[in-house]
């Protein structure tokens, strides 16, 4: 009888276009479909509540989906390794096969997992898939890593194209009988008490068929007009796709054909998908800045920042985390964020921003609520952007760029939608107040029924004050 394999998912939680999956079913061996939840080897970065809520439900989709084609997906919890031995032991598989995965703490397991099961004769291979193009491959003309955005991205497009994406074969053999597997429910990855997610299934489709479904939406009605709108946090303009990448649920590569097939029938349209191809290319450079500067999460890739006098209270960060700053865009994505597990670009740019630079907040503590709360939480994009909105990383925003969050709030969201969804209390005011509404007359702020201090916060500091304070903070550091 031929041993099983036991193809192992982990961030690629899908059936279509997995490469690894493909080769699985190549080797013509019966399969063991296994995902295991491991907190303890990702050490300090286990996902967060938010991402915890999405785990479960996409991997209700993906057993879904694998028992349409007849298998069940084995849970098992606890550290890599020794569940694999442990499936190894109760089967008797000789071959693992799995998806790469570029943080850190995964490289090194992937190396330990090589060596631990070569000397037992048990192959284990690891493949592609969650990138358009390897780290490696994408290289300076003297074969360093790029650490600017636009060079790197050119020299993408001037690679061959991904590889299309490949259906799952449908000959694939499950090995029988299976070995034990866990209660999803018993795992806890959804809140309890309070329920925080109880409407979010309203909002969010976990899995690859909503993943899918999204892509489709966004080719037939978004994408023509990304280009102009991606930047409007009150319009629905951009993808939604974040969370559906970073758990695997949908390729890049499925995402790069499909849009290059739109743009091939929408040639008068070239630009608009052009930029929302090269977003796909912004989450290439961070997972390539990852993987050769892997302290990017917790330290500054410019080690001057290391020295930053960062003076913010704990105060100050919980009005951020509460959406309770006095700035009404900074607000409303703090509180988007909180509601739906999501936030707008352009408002994480402002909101990090803020943080960073009028608070003189450290990065990190921005970086670690964005981990928690975001369903698109994701280490290198997270992490990377950050750095970038911080000033202390690659290719980074100068630090003395800094937003002024009413001006931003007035260009971005002219006509006060994105405001007024998030920050209801602030909805009657007039336009012209709405992002500064201190400036409001005694009048306009009766009429709307506001008490500023009591139903709204006045700003937690002055914008020209936190703005000189940050640049005198930075001139401590420039230069070193
Ligand atoms: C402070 C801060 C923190 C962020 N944290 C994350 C995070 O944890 N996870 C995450 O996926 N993105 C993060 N981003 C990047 C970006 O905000 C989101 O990817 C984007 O808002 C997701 O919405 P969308 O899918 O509709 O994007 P679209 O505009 O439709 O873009 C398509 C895809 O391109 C990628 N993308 C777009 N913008 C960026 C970017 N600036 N950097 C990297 N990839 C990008 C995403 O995968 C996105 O799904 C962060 C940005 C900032 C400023």
């Amino acid at each position: 009888m031929t041993s099983p394999l036991i193809f192992w998912f982990r961030q690629d939680l899908r059936t279509v276009d997995l490469p690894g999956l493909n080769a699985a079913a190549a080797t013509g061996r019966p399969l063991i479909a296994l995902y295991i939840l491991d907190d303890s080897t990702p050490g300090d970065w286990i996902p967060g509540a938010a991402s915890r809520w999405w785990l479960h439900h996409s991997l209700e989709a993906l057993a879904g989906a694998l028992q349409e084609c007849g298998a069940e997906l084995i849970l098992r919890r606890g550290k890599a390794p020794d569940v694999l031995d442990a499936v190894i032991e109760e089967t008797g598989a000789e071959a693992v096969y799995c998806s790469r995965q570029y943080e850190p703490w995964a490289g090194d397991l992937e190396q330990a997992l090589h060596a631990r099961f070569a000397e037992r004769g048990i192959e284990f291979k690891r493949f592609p898939g969650h990138l358009l193009h390897e780290p490696g491959s994408v290289r300076t003309g003297a074969g360093d890593p790029f650490k600017v955005f636009t060079p790197f991205w050119r020299a993408c497009r001037a690679l061959p194209e991904p590889p299309a994406p490949r259906a799952l074969p449908e000959d694939l053999q499950w090995h029988s009988p299976l070995p034990e597997t866990e209660d999803l429910k018993g795992w806890q990855l959804q809140p309890q008490k309070p329920d925080w997610a109880a409407d979010w299934l309203a909002l969010w489709t976990p899995g690859a068929e909503g993943a899918h479904t999204r892509l489709q939406r966004f080719l037939e009605d978004r994408v023509a007009d990304y280009g102009d709108s991606r930047d409007i946090p009150g319009v629905a303009a951009t993808s939604g796709l974040s969370p559906h990448l970073h758990h695997g649920e949908i390729s890049p590569r499925s995402i790069w054909h499909a849009t290059q097939a739109w743009a091939e029938e929408h040639p008068q349209s070239r630009a608009t998908a052009d930029k929302f191809l090269a977003e796909l290319g912004w989450r290439e450079f961070s997972y390539h800045l990852l993987v050769f500067f892997p302290e990017i999460p917790d330290k500054a890739f410019k080690p001057a920042f290391e020295e930053f006098p960062w003076a913010g209270s704990q105060k100050q960060l919980r009005a951020w985390q509460r959406g309770q700053t006095g700035y009404p865009i900074v607000d409303a994505g703090m509180r988007e964020l909180w509601a739906t597990g999501y936030m707008h670009n352009r408002v994480r740019m402002v909101t990090a921003s803020f943080l960073t630079k009028h608070l003189l907040i450290d990065w990190r503590a921005g970086e670690r609520w964005f981990w928690d709360t975001l369903v698109d939480a994701d280490l290198a994009s997270n992490s990377c952007s950050w750095q970038w909105v911080a000033g202390s990383g690659a290719d980074a925003a100068p630090y003395f760029r800094i937003f002024n969050p009413t001006t931003q709030g007035e260009k971005f969201d002219a006509t006060g939608e994105y405001v007024r969804r998030w920050v209801p209390e602030l909805s009657v005011l007039p336009d012209k107040y709405l992002h500064k509404p201190w400036d409001a007359p005694e009048a306009v702020l009766q009429e709307a029924g506001l008490e500023l201090g009591k139903d709204y916060p006045q700003p937690i500091v002055d914008h020209r004050e936190a703005r000189e304070a940050a640049l005198a903070a930075y001139g401590q550091i420039k230069g070193k």
